[in-house]
């Protein structure tokens, strides 16, 4: 392999050029696998990134292809000019605001690793709520090993579908988004995580390609208020696609949208899940009872303590 295509990894598209610059690499170059995750993590600190030590470790063991292990059994090896290289092409795009998600192309959603693209979101810890939520139901009503049908609105990476595929082994599902490309991303994962023969992907505005009746509709869509986007952190901003982020003047346009298209597909006793934004709980619950669903319970909260997934169901009558 040449040095380019060996570099290629390290570097974004529209960064060839930087397998030039990055040729001589002073800032790594003849030092130990520790001495430069130690160096990296006073960088990224120095640069008040949130969290340097993970991000200089994730960073450093993909440059070098090490695990956790990998680091520390290997710390004082030198690295070679490459790893040099490609560690400082890491690490300057995230001192220049990528996330280490984007730099490394994946991100670990539910325990499964997910491949990112540009048109993708990268899936966050959050958004695992709604498959503990939905999980959560389906098991206190024994329909785990039943062969459930379940739609996930604006699939993304296809996280949130794969997830529950990966733990409802009867299930099938189909995964819609407006973006043909994040398709492409999910039907990729689907693949790779060999849960493609159960899992279909459309190209659809939410459900309005839809026909089928459904047991479980989960989605999250997009919430952020249109005029808050210019204020959220670089990281979001700049690298999150703005399609899976605008969710309208108030936020809530995608509820609005959802709700009278999950009341008219739900199976009778259909499941529906829902992510929310902080503080969006009361309005989508008052969405989804207006569309004629009955809401399960208070919004399940994430780790922060913010109810994060609203629930509601089709009576079956
Ligand atoms: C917040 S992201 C969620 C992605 C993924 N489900 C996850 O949780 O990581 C919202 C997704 O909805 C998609 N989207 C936005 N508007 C849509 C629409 N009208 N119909 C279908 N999908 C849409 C975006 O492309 C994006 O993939």
């Amino acid at each position: 392999m040449n040095r380019a295509r060996r570099m290629g990894r390290c570097l974004r598209g529209d960064d060839a050029g930087l397998v030039e610059a990055t040729r001589v690499t002073e800032s790594f170059a003849a030092q130990t696998i520790e001495t430069a995750r130690r160096l990296l993590t006073a960088r990224l600190e120095a640069a008040g990134i949130d969290s340097p030590a993970l991000d200089a470790r994730m960073l450093t063991g993909a440059a070098l292809h090490l695990d956790l292990t990998g680091l520390i059994a290997q710390g004082p090896r030198q690295l070679t000019a490459d790893d040099a290289a490609c560690l400082d092409a890491f690490a300057r795009r995230r001192l220049a605001g990528e996330p280490v998600a984007r730099i490394l192309g994946t991100k670990d959603f539910w325990g499964l690793p997910l491949k990112l693209s540009a048109d993708t979101l990268v899936p966050r810890p959050d958004t695992e709520t709604v498959v503990e939520a939905a999980l959560e139901i389906l098991r206190a009503e024994g329909r785990t090993r039943t062969p459930l049908r379940i739609a996930d609105l604006g699939t993304g990476s296809g996280a949130i579908l794969l997830a529950l595929l990966s733990e409802l082994p009867d299930a099938t599902g189909v995964g819609t988004d407006l973006s043909a490309a994040a398709l492409d991303t999910a039907k990729a994962n689907a693949q790779r995580l060999g849960l493609a023969p159960r899992a279909d992907f459309t190209v659809s505005d939410y459900a309005g390609g839809l026909s089928d009746p459904f047991d479980l509709i989960v989605s999250n869509p997009p919430y952020i208020r249109s005029a808050d986007i210019a204020s959220l952190a670089p990281e979001v901003r700049d690298h999150d696609p703005h399609l899976a982020l605008d969710g309208g003047s108030d936020g809530l346009e995608a509820y609005r949208r959802i709700a009278p298209q999950a009341a008219g597909l739900l199976a009778p006793g259909g499941l529906l899940v829902l992510e929310v934004g902080q503080g969006q709980d009361g309005d989508v619950v008052r969405l989804v009872a207006a569309a004629g669903l009955t809401v399960a319970g208070p919004a399940r909260a994430d780790l922060a303590g913010i109810g994060r997934a609203v629930a509601a169901r089709k009576l079956p009558f």
